[in-house]
């Protein structure tokens, strides 16, 4: 033993096949706590069925994923949403139907003490409270009353990201927080993830480089299911295999 505090989260030769293809294959690493660690590579390298594997979408073939050094692999969302890990969907995962608050306080009601998790709404305090400070935090503030479904494109996946943060995870899982956003929605989008990372570990995939080069510390690449290098991200750049495989690819 070591006697060092293990990683906040281990992923170790963790794989999963579809038919005969593996998706998944033999890949680990770490993400430092309070560090952006983002995964990249081409369409089809595996990337989202990672996080699927990760966040408990999906149950590995074999390998582990550990929290805090806790074997966790195969866990439900749920468990694992207990334990500090949350994670934000490529696919919009919002209830368009309801407000801003509403999605937000659905969100927080975890935090609830689990005798007042049923009360009236109203007498959720500990929710309300965490709702006003999401608000704030996320700029929604003015849209507290807005149908999610009336929001811009850039707002709703701020609200996304919100929602995913109502928990106050230890962990976050972001699949492409920017995908589709003008550009100063992005640059903003960007600024907020970097200022979450004070609270949060953060995994992240993104495909735009200029952003993955400006916000990771680490940069995990993909490639036919497996890793194919990981580092900084000025060292990943210049990895020749890395470009061959990814960057070469306009
Ligand atoms: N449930 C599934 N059943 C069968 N094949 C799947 C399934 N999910 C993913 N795949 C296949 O696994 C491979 C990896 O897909 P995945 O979506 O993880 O890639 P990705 O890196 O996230 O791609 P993109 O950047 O396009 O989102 C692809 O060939 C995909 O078709």
């Amino acid at each position: 033993m070591t006697g060092q505090t293990p990683p906040v989260l281990a992923v170790e030769r963790l794989g999963i096949a579809f038919g005969g293809l593996r998706a998944v294959d033999d890949v680990s690493f770490e993400a430092g706590r309070n560090r952006i660690t983002t995964v990249i590579g081409p369409n089809g390298a595996g990337k989202t069925t990672l996080f699927n594997l990760i966040s408990g979408a999906l149950r590995p073939n074999s390998g582990h994923v550990r929290i805090d050094g806790r074997e966790v692999t195969g866990a439900a969302p749920a468990a694992l949403l207990r334990l500090g890990l949350a994670r934000s969907f490529q696919i919009t995962n919002l209830f368009f139907g309801l407000t801003v608050a509403e999605n937000l306080r659905l969100a927080a009601q975890v935090l609830e003490p689990t005798v007042r998790a049923f009360l009236p709404v109203r007498r959720a305090r500990v929710a309300r409270a965490r709702v006003g400070e999401l608000l704030e935090r996320f700029g929604l503030a003015a849209k507290a009353a807005e149908l999610a479904g009336n929001l811009s494109h850039g707002e709703q996946r701020r609200l996304e990201i919100a929602v995913a943060m109502a928990s106050r995870p230890r962990i976050l899982l972001l699949d492409e927080p920017t995908q589709g956003m003008s550009h100063g929605d992005t640059e903003d989008t960007a600024a907020l993830i970097r200022a979450l990372a004070a609270d949060v570990t953060i995994l992240l995939i993104e495909h735009d480089i200029g952003l993955v080069m400006s916000l990771s510390h680490h940069v995990v690449v993909m490639h036919q299911g497996g890793k194919l290098a990981e580092g900084p991200p000025e060292a990943v750049r210049a990895n020749p295999a890395v470009q061959a495989a990814y960057f070469g690819h306009a």
